[in-house]
């Protein structure tokens, strides 16, 4: 089944104002001329709205990076959906390695926030993925499979149409050491192989599955030759617009 790739930039705590409208425009700009392939740039929160106004009339879409699960109250410093909802967003990234290393996020929590995400009529990146220690002893797949069946909890097959996960090896991210494409490959079969197993072959063959870790204008053209990598999500390189519209226009091979 033809899947979509889907790159995306996650700018992470990144860019003051001016430089997230410059480089929203600038990605705008480089994914008028891509083709098959679907973009979008999670941003800083102060600068959904402007980023959304920067790329009105064309084809990038717009993402958060986090949200809480409820929707309001006494969360000091937390978003809601609805307010991402509310500003014109399309995705949500749920349980980046960076929210569960630094801010503690469980798989329940990431879960509860996937939930959310869905009910409120956004697409969750689900970001899953193995640490050093782990993949060393030998656990990426357990490691994986644990943070799929609990994040999606409760996700169903007519959810999943909602649902983009992002394989990142917690290792390869911001180290420069990417994944090679065939260990890339290997993980991804696997996790297309878990959707068989836990929802349907319908459902394995549609569900989007970007690769995060270092990837740059160099890398991004082998790894997306990998018969499971079906975009990525993209860190330092996404702050560049020259590196990030190379990547946005993969050469296939
Ligand atoms: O969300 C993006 C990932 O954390 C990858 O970041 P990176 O491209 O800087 O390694």
């Amino acid at each position: 089944m033809a899947r979509t790739p889907l790159m995306a930039g996650n700018w992470k705590m990144n860019t003051d104002l001016d430089e997230a409208v410059a480089l929203a425009k600038a990605v705008s700009a480089e994914a008028d001329k891509a083709s098959g392939v679907d973009v979008a740039v999670c941003v800083p929160s102060p600068f959904l709205i402007p980023v959304k106004e920067a790329l009105a009339g064309g084809k990038v879409g717009l993402g958060a990076q986090d949200c809480h699960w409820e929707d309001a109250g006494a969360f000091t410093g937390a978003i809601s959906t609805s307010m991402i909802k509310s500003v014109g967003s399309d995705y949500v990234l749920a349980g980046h390695s960076e929210r569960r290393a630094v801010f503690g996020d469980s798989d329940a929590d990431v879960n509860k926030k996937v939930l959310k995400i869905l009910a409120g009529g956004l697409k969750a990146i689900l970001c899953i993925g193995e640490l050093k220690e782990e993949r060393e002893s030998g656990e990426t797949f357990n490691v994986c499979a644990t943070q799929l069946s609990e994040g999606l909890a409760g996700v169903d097959a007519a959810m999943m149409k909602d649902i983009v996960i992002a394989y990142e090896p917690v290792w390869a991210i911001g180290t420069g050491l990417t994944a090679t494409p065939e260990v890339a490959q290997e993980t991804h079969a696997y996790i297309r192989s878990w959707f068989v197993e836990n929802y349907s072959q319908e459902v394995a063959d549609a569900v989007v599955i970007q690769y995060g870790g270092s990837v740059n204008d160099n890398n991004v053209d082998d790894l997306m030759a990998c018969a499971d990598i079906d975009g990525a999500l993209v860190g330092g390189a996404s702050l560049k617009a020259d590196s990030f519209g190379r990547i946005v226009n993969y050469v296939k091979k």
